[in-house]
């Protein structure tokens, strides 16, 4: 959510008191907890009397079953080849053609992605900072500061759209095999790292943000060792850590105002919801990838909807605890204009989803993490020229160092394919 977090973002040289974080996050926990620890004991329940639960019928039985046990009659991958299903897809082509249809399907993500995040990014901001007539009153006008209400909304639509394109494909859609819970951990981990880095932005320093938002893709290789056994060679370890350091070094010469108006210094709560942001985002794009490597594999609108369920749970249960739920509906329901725009909204981040979960299933966690980071030089780059600034000398070598860093990791790849014969692409 980059509109909210920049106007939530306070600019002041002293972070706040250092306990408030961590009580907020125990409350949040305490919230799901409310939710994870009954499903967690019915997860047991059914799992400890999967026999009971084995119905040919579509029922609640059966439902139970697939939320609690999964579908392991549909798990057909032989032994040998579950090695090969852990390695990352491999978007290194043989030809030219399709070096060409490579390289205009990531052009197409990376569009999608760039284009539904700033769409987001500037409703986002109108919603939050503008006032809204009423539809009955319009000489009254009022503001919404509800930003779980967003978020709810947004997973609430792509829940919608991602059932309704699996009712439209619905017998193109693989056996969902892993236990639907499985992407409850996606849906935690996603909300947590974004908490996270919205809490950060008051406890760290501009600088230390940067340098730690850069350094995603050495983080997602590092966690893809952890989660996913996928092993990298020192030469893409140093890419990674090249890209990071080109990132830094252009986000930070060309946002040197940003600099002067946030936090002066890190604390250590800044340096801990960092690590947490990075930590749980490494996560979820690596379970992601994970859940897309199993045969048969989890679809990207199988994932969806799990992923987008679990937290539209996850934002209600928060929004009725803390009771702003139907304060924020009737807002809705008094300020069309409002609904409209959270709808608009809702739909960019939806869509949004479809191209990250694309990304994810073809080009896997790295490239994702590769066009997070180059999509955050590109806004830089954008406003400079929207904005007629120059930028700086240390900036331009920072966009070449991460470009250079990205050529010579493919041209090695490529080369490397070149050599070895391989199976199939
Ligand atoms: N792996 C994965 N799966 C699903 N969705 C994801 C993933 N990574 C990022 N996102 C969503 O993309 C939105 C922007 O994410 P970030 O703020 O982390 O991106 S960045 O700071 O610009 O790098 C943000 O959307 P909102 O949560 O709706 O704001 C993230 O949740």
């Amino acid at each position: 959510m980059d509109a909210i977090r920049t106007i939530d973002s306070p600019a002041r040289d002293k972070p706040p008191d250092e306990l408030v974080w961590p009580l907020r996050l125990f409350l949040i926990l305490l919230g799901y907890s409310t939710v994870a620890v009954p499903a967690a004991l019915l997860i047991c329940y059914v799992r400890r009397n999967r026999h009971a639960f084995e119905t040919p019928y579509f029922s609640v039985r059966q439902l139970l079953r697939s939320f609690a046990v999964g579908n392991q009659e549909y798990q057909l991958i032989p032994a040998g080849e579950k090695e090969s299903a852990r390695k990352d897809t491999d978007p290194i082509p043989k030809t030219k053609a399709q070096c060409i249809h490579i390289a205009i399907l990531l052009l197409f993500f990376f569009s999608g992605i760039q284009v539904t995040l700033v769409a987001m990014g500037v409703l986002q901001e109108r919603i939050i900072t503008r006032g809204y007539r009423r539809t009955d009153k319009p000489e009254v006008e009022e503001k919404f500061g509800e930003t779980q209400f967003l978020i709810f909304c947004n997973r609430i639509v792509a829940l919608v759209l991602s059932l309704l394109i699996l009712a439209k494909d619905w017998t193109k859609q693989p056996p969902h095999v892993p236990p639907l819970y499985v992407h409850s951990y996606t849906s935690f981990s996603n909300t947590i790292s974004s908490w996270c880095q919205y809490e950060a932005l008051k406890y760290v320093s501009f600088p230390t943000q940067t340098i730690c938002k850069a350094s995603k893709v050495v983080v997602t290789m590092l966690m893809g060792r952890i989660v996913r056994g996928q092993r990298y060679s020192w030469f893409e370890y140093g890419c990674g850590c090249t890209i990071a350091f080109g990132a830094s070094l252009f986000l930070l010469s060309s946002s040197s105002k940003h600099a002067g108006s946030a936090i002066t210094y890190t604390s250590f709560s800044g340096m801990i919801l960092m690590a947490g942001y990075l930590l749980f985002d490494a996560f979820t794009l690596n379970w992601q990838k994970a859940l897309f490597d199993t045969k048969p594999k989890v679809s990207k609108y199988q994932m969806m909807f799990g992923v987008n369920f679990f937290s539209a749970i996850f934002c209600a249960v928060s929004l009725i605890e803390q009771g702003t739920l139907w304060s924020s509906l009737r807002f809705g329901a008094e300020h069309t204009d409002f609904s409209r725009d959270v709808f608009l909204l809702s739909l960019s981040g939806a869509i949004g989803q479809i191209f990250i979960y694309s990304t994810i299933e073809r080009f896997g966690p790295i490239v994702f993490a590769v066009i997070m980071t180059i999509r955050q030089m590109l806004s830089i780059v954008l406003s400079t020229i929207m904005y007629g600034h120059e930028l700086t000398f240390w900036a331009a070598i920072g966009f070449l160092i991460v470009f250079l860093a990205i050529f010579v990791d493919i041209h090695k790849k490529y080369s490397d394919k070149k050599r070895v014969p391989q199976r199939s692409w």
